[in-house]
């Protein structure tokens, strides 16, 4: 096994002679095999998962910390046998190298189970779990998100849900007024935000006791993935907890989309330059003739289920940093109040650096890449562990201090660009990233305009990884009424 390694490095050197990139990043004369990737003692059968058992250092809920701490030892770059062999780095440049060797259709590792039970119950995929063609065929259905006259076209619908979210606030509110866990109110935010888009209709979050089944569904979608992820395989022998999760909540959220994308599918037949006019993302979902009438149903699974929990968790924290650090909400504040965002985007990426909700960005490389100064051969799943990245002092100084105005466009020309990733990279990069961004611009410039934002109790919030990284305790803020 060693002698064809050594055979590939020596092939690669030879290719990389003649590849002026590889010259310029490294001595090839310096280049070490996979084998001498720094890693930690493992053992048969069970590889690195011991370190996560019970006894273990570590826990999967804490996976950022356990990196870290591993990468103390081992430096930027090693790997793990976690069931599959894992090369983990936390270099800024090792991200870029990943990157440029994504391919065209980039793999990210696939969720088997989520891929087997769709496949079986409605004959479709989806976006999320899929590789290759099919993932391309999906990743058709949602880009649209990403276009412009999309984007504009929900500014207006996103003010009002954000207006109507207010009262909803103030209602939640205590004698102190204190409102405690914002995560799950916001959450109804984004439900009712990105419902909006898709499936196109108010799903009246605010008021409707009826949410709570698709709050639960999220949820459990979010619990069912990650479960049936990091628990052994045994779903493929009985349903277990995670995969009776993932059941339910695709239950719920398939019978209502169905019924919505049906009444709308109507109004398309006979009216499709209305739906078009009002309902762009949907009108552009109709129209894709790649995608079967259970794929459109699919695609508007994942836009709502995607567009739940990450952009509630970045709200909260914004809400929290912002209490936090009372001159950096008063520059918001004024700001806003003069019509410009330019300070609260910095705020939402300063967040975002500090707070981010995806554990890491991975990849299955499509061809031999020299990362970290290692040849690792094609098919390896490599992860950049972008949250120790963003929050490393190499690359941000004063990496622990909330400071938005890094971001502000006179400052952040020195920042290396793949050190804070929050929704990844290239073409397989979040779709939902710019209605993500109005969702998130829309509600904190109203909230800044109508409260002051204070902590209640000095608390420091940090980050469990659940399938997206999530508070770790209820964010809980003062909220006194400003006088307009
Ligand atoms: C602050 C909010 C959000 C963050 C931080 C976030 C982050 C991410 C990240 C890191 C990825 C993986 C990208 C990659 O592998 O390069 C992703 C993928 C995805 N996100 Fe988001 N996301 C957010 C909001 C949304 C919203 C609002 C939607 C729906 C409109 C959405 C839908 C999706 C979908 C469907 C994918 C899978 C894309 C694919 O595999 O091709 N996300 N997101």
């Amino acid at each position: 096994m060693e002698v064809l390694k050594l055979v590939a490095l020596h092939a690669f050197r030879i290719m990389a002679r003649r590849n002026s990139f590889s010259k310029r990043c490294y001595s090839l004369k310096n280049i070490k095999t996979f084998s001498e990737v720094p890693t930690l003692k493992s053992y048969p059968l069970v590889g690195h998962t011991y370190l996560f058992l019970q006894n273990g250092p570590y826990k999967f809920e804490r996976l950022t910390e356990a990196v870290l701490d591993i990468s103390k030892t081992l430096g930027p770059i090693f790997k793990l046998n976690l069931g599959i062999t894992l090369l983990i780095t936390t270099n800024a440049n090792d991200t870029k190298t990943l990157f440029r060797n994504e391919g065209v259709q980039p793999i990210r590792p696939p969720f088997p189970a989520l891929y087997h039970y769709r496949k079986k119950e409605f004959n479709s995929t989806g976006v999320v779990p899929g590789n290759g063609d099919e993932w391309y065929k999906f990743r058709t259905g949602v880009t649209p998100l990403l276009r412009n006259p999309v984007v504009a076209h929900y500014l207006n619908k996103h003010e009002i849900v954000a207006k109507d979210f207010l009262s909803y606030l103030e209602s939640k509110s205590n004698e102190n007024n204190v409102v405690n866990d914002l995560y799950e109110l916001l959450q109804r935010y984004t439900i009712e935000a990105i419902s909006v888009v898709c499936p196109g209709a108010r799903f009246n979050c605010f008021k409707n006791s009826e949410i709570n089944e698709i709050l639960e569904a999220g949820k459990n979608f979010m619990d069912g993935l990650y479960d049936t992820l990091m628990g052994p395989p045994i779903w493929k022998l009985f349903k277990t907890k995670g995969y009776k999760k993932l059941e339910s909540s695709h239950k719920v959220i398939y019978r209502i989309m169905k019924n919505h994308l049906y009444n709308l599918k109507l109004q398309f037949n006979e009216n499709a330059e209305k739906v078009k006019v009002n309902q762009p993302f949907m009108y552009a979902l109709f129209s894709n003739d790649k995608l079967s009438w259970e794929d459109k149903i699919m695609v508007s699974m994942e836009v709502f289920f995607g567009g739940i929990d990450a952009t509630a968790t970045t709200i909260a924290f914004t809400l929290y940093y912002l209490s936090k650090n009372k001159h950096i909400q008063e520059k918001a504040r004024s700001d806003v109040k003069n019509g410009n965002y330019g300070y609260l985007r910095a705020c939402i990426k300063e967040t975002l650096r500090m707070s981010p909700t995806a554990g890491a960005n991975s990849r299955v490389l499509v061809q031999d890449a020299v990362i970290g100064g290692y040849l690792i051969p094609k098919h390896t799943l490599v992860s950049a562990f972008s949250p120790i990245t963003s929050n490393d002092e190499s690359y941000f100084k004063e990496a622990n201090k909330y400071i938005p105005d890094r971001w502000l466009r006179e400052n952040h020309e020195d920042c290396h660009k793949f050190a804070s990733l929050p929704f990844g990279h290239g073409p397989r990069m979040c779709p939902g990233k710019r209605i993500a961004e109005n969702e998130m611009i829309i509600l904190l410039k109203e909230i800044l305009l109508h409260f002051d934002l204070e902590l209640p109790e000095n608390v420091n919030v940090g980050m469990v990884t659940r399938m997206n990284r999530v508070p770790d305790r209820p964010i809980n803020i003062k909220f006194t009424k400003l006088i307009v």
